[in-house]
């Protein structure tokens, strides 16, 4: 695993948009593992300047998302393709139908994820952004005694809920299930960019890196993948 420390946000989201950038110069059609939560906001901003410069281009590219939470439909203010559409796919020439959620309201949603570990399997993920949980996760894989490979619903945790209870009116809006790709899927994603800012942060992702593997940790499974890039800001590296 490479970290690499920034002393300002603008600079480490500047190096992040680069990198999505630099894989689509070299492969355009490339399939990116995108990630919703605070932290990819400004990556995206920066990406979509590039994209208003003529830097880079996502016509021929395909996106899938992490997760999104059970019971919100695309439409839905807090829904993560809600986010995605305001965020980035609004704002660039990525057509919708190369944009991939998993989606939170079909009936079957077993079905769903079968479907999108079929579609996963055939688009293989190049680069997978990832944000860091409060408790470890990574997607909305939760700590636990075991952790699921491939996409699957997830119980989220309390303390999951009430960090992202933020974004929601209150804490009983927040959504107690999840869609979310598994581990596993994440770890077969050709190149993985861990992005992780802000002094809370701090003692997860020291215990992410430098401690036991352990799916109560599950972001600890990372130490596991060939090729992980760990992009911090001053306050989240300061105890690595
Ligand atoms: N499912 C998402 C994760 O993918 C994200 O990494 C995490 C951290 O969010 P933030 O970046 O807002 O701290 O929150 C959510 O739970």
């Amino acid at each position: 695993m490479q970290v690499k420390t920034f002393d300002n946000t603008m600079e480490l989201d500047l190096f992040a948009a680069q990198l999505f950038a630099d894989t689509l110069k070299n492969k355009p059609n490339a399939t990116l593992g995108l990630a919703t939560g605070s932290t990819p906001v400004g990556i995206y901003g920066k990406i979509i300047e590039m994209y208003k410069n003529g830097a880079v281009t996502f016509k021929d590219a395909t996106t899938f998302n992490l997760d999104e939470y059970v019971g919100l439909s695309p439409e839905h203010k807090q829904s993560y393709a809600h986010f995605m559409n305001e965020q980035l796919f609004n704002h660039i020439d990525l057509p919708k139908h190369h944009a991939h959620l998993p989606k939170g309201t079909v009936p079957d949603l077993k079905a769903e994820c079968v479907e999108y570990d079929r579609m996963l399997s055939e688009q293989p993920i190049d680069i997978q952004l990832l944000g860091l949980g409060l408790n470890g996760h990574i997607g909305f894989n939760e700590p636990d005694q075991e952790l699921q490979g491939g996409t699957h619903i997830v119980e989220l945790e309390e303390s999951t809920r009430e960090a992202n209870a933020r974004f929601f009116d209150n804490l009983e809006d927040v959504p107690t299930k999840a869609i979310t790709m598994g581990v596993g899927s994440i770890l077969k994603a050709d190149s993985i960019l861990l992005v992780v800012k802000g002094a809370d942060k701090a003692g997860i992702v020291k215990q992410a890196l430098q401690g036991p593997i352990t799916t109560e940790v599950p972001a600890s499974l990372l130490q596991t993948h060939k090729n992980v890039l760990v992009l911090v800001d001053r306050e989240a590296g300061r105890l690595l």
